[in-house]
């Protein structure tokens, strides 16, 4: 054979080698920032028989490149030889839209001794959450001013493990201020959250209804939401002064301080405050959030009938008030206190009807945990422990699990911890598995049986949590946040790669 034949075929095998390895060398190197991702690939795709998309539940193949979905199709359709990009048959686990929270308090800057930006966000990811959007408490200072939103945002850089909004606060000191709640939506808060009663919190303070109605008139310029705690003290008959410690440690007594009729009131205020919203300017009323609802009566039936004359607000609720009941949490036991209080168990029976049923709009986790002392575990001191319930890691399981009992389906969860939080939180690249979308993936198994003990690794600052003990279904196996592995079977990615979500 002559030389140059030689040389034409060498060169024919050079090429050919090339077309086949180039794909992989030039997907390893693609956009790869090194150690956020566990997986050496940005473009692969993800094959399971039960893929969660929007036309429901199938066997699929999920095609991610740089980030995104850039395609789906029914797995008998996908393409057998996949352009050399990798593929991870994930047999039949489910992989679902990565859980969005919209209700967290992850306490950094300043309070991340109680949890932080690290521990927070690896405990979300290890939860098969890939958004959360953080309150503007109980960080110090309170994200309450562009400076101090500013200083979060700074504070959150390469310390996130998963995406991260931001809500702004109101607060008495800038509700009349329409300069500082414009810059601070101008800053890129993703919109505003206030309290009506006491928020556990010197400087943040309690708002009334023209604070909340002086601030509504701005937000439905900006389209983003007002989330409220939705409760407002009302006298009580038996204000005793002084109350003994035996009768402080018993739960009874803390849940017959938060009646009802604390969220009664405040739901019926901001009802009507809610009623003239279209200000003018503004393409559409101003969107009310009520957070954490509890009393699934009166409360429950002043927002179904606000929403059924058209009003604009929508409603949460958390995992402990559908997981637990008063009658079954022990004296003492104040790892269980949150406001409002987790009801009784007619009540938590008429929340889940509510929330299968449509009037309940999503779920949140009100993850607000606080350093150990402050819980008073040693005295149970029911009635002075810190409020607020540690449970970040464990929503999809708790959910799933107590879910399941009251026939809720995977389609149904995924709305409630998906869709309708990214929504809420103005993040429409995220919360569905859709081409185009950011790749937020959550891939779990529904069948498997955990127990949180202590061979259970439990991400958050403090294992403080209710949920110790449980037996549960459904364990996360992979998450990805904007197509990179987070988190994989107990293992992180070695780099924070989240960012933080700045309204546009
Ligand atoms: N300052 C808080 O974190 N309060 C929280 N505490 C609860 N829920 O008990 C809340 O969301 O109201
Ligand atoms: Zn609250
Ligand atoms: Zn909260």
């Amino acid at each position: 054979m002559n030389s140059s034949l030689l040389l034409g075929v060498a060169i024919a095998i050079a090429i050919g080698c090339a077309s086949i390895l180039l794909p992989y060398f030039s997907d390893r190197n693609q956009g790869l920032n090194e150690g956020c991702s566990l997986l050496p690939h940005r473009h692969f795709w993800l094959y399971s028989k039960r893929v969660l998309t929007p036309g429901g539940i199938m066997p699929a193949a999920v095609e991610i490149n740089g980030g995104h979905i850039v395609s789906i199709v029914h797995q008998n359709k996908a393409p057998k030889q996949t352009k050399g990009a990798h593929v991870i048959d994930y047999g039949n686990a489910v992989i679902m839209p990565g859980l969005v929270d919209v209700h967290v308090h992850l306490n950094e800057p300043g309070r991340v001794e109680w949890e932080g930006f690290v521990t927070g966000t690896k405990a979300a990811a290890a939860g098969g959450f890939t958004t959360l959007i953080d309150m503007p408490l109980n960080s110090v200072p309170t994200t309450t001013s562009k400076e101090a939103f500013d200083m979060k945002v700074d504070a959150a850089k390469g310390r996130l493990f998963v995406d991260v909004g931001f809500w702004g606060g109101l607060v008495p000191e800038n509700a009349l201020n329409n300069t500082a709640i414009d810059e601070l939506l101008q800053a890129g808060a993703l919109g505003l959250k206030s309290f009506m009663c006491p928020s556990g919190i010197n400087d943040f303070g309690q708002t009334n209804a023209s604070h909340i109605k002086e601030a509504l008139r701005i937000l439905a310029k900006y389209q983003r939401p007002l989330l409220v705690h939705a409760e407002i003290p009302q006298p009580s008959e038996d204000e005793k002064t002084e109350i003994d410690i035996s009768e402080r440690r018993m739960y009874s007594t803390y849940l017959r301080t938060r009646p009802p009729s604390w969220e009664e009131e405040a739901i019926k205020i901001l009802i009507a405050v809610s009623k003239d919203t279209h200000f003018d300017g503004s393409k559409d009323r101003a969107h009310i959030h009520i957070v954490h609802l509890s009393d699934s009566s009166v409360s429950l039936d002043l927002i179904k009938e606000a929403k059924e004359s058209g009003a604009r607000i929508s409603v949460e609720t958390c995992p402990h008030y559908l997981a637990f009941s008063a009658e079954e949490i022990s004296d003492g036991d104040t790892r269980f206190k949150c406001a409002p209080p987790i009801r009784d168990v007619l009540n938590r029976e008429c929340l889940w009807k509510a929330l299968k049923d449509g009037h309940i709009d999503m779920l949140s986790s009100d993850h607000s945990p606080s350093s150990p002392e402050l819980k008073l575990l040693e005295a149970g001191d029911f009635l002075r422990a810190w409020g607020g319930i540690s449970s970040l890691q464990f929503g999809l399981p708790v959910t799933w699990s107590y879910g399941q009992q009251h026939g809720l389906q995977l389609d149904q969860l995924s709305e409630l911890w998906s869709q309708r939080p990214a929504k809420l939180a103005g993040q429409h690249k995220k919360g569905t598995i859709v081409t185009g979308n950011d790749a937020d993936i959550v891939v779990w198994d529904p069948e498997n049986e955990i127990q949180i003990g202590e061979n259970y690794t439990i991400y958050h600052k403090h294992p403080i949590t209710p949920y110790a003990g449980k037996h549960l279904f459904g364990s996360v196996i992979t998450t990805f946040v904007r197509g990179n592995m987070v988190y994989e079977n107990g293992s992180h990615a070695s780099t924070a790669c989240g960012v933080p979500i700045l309204a546009v």
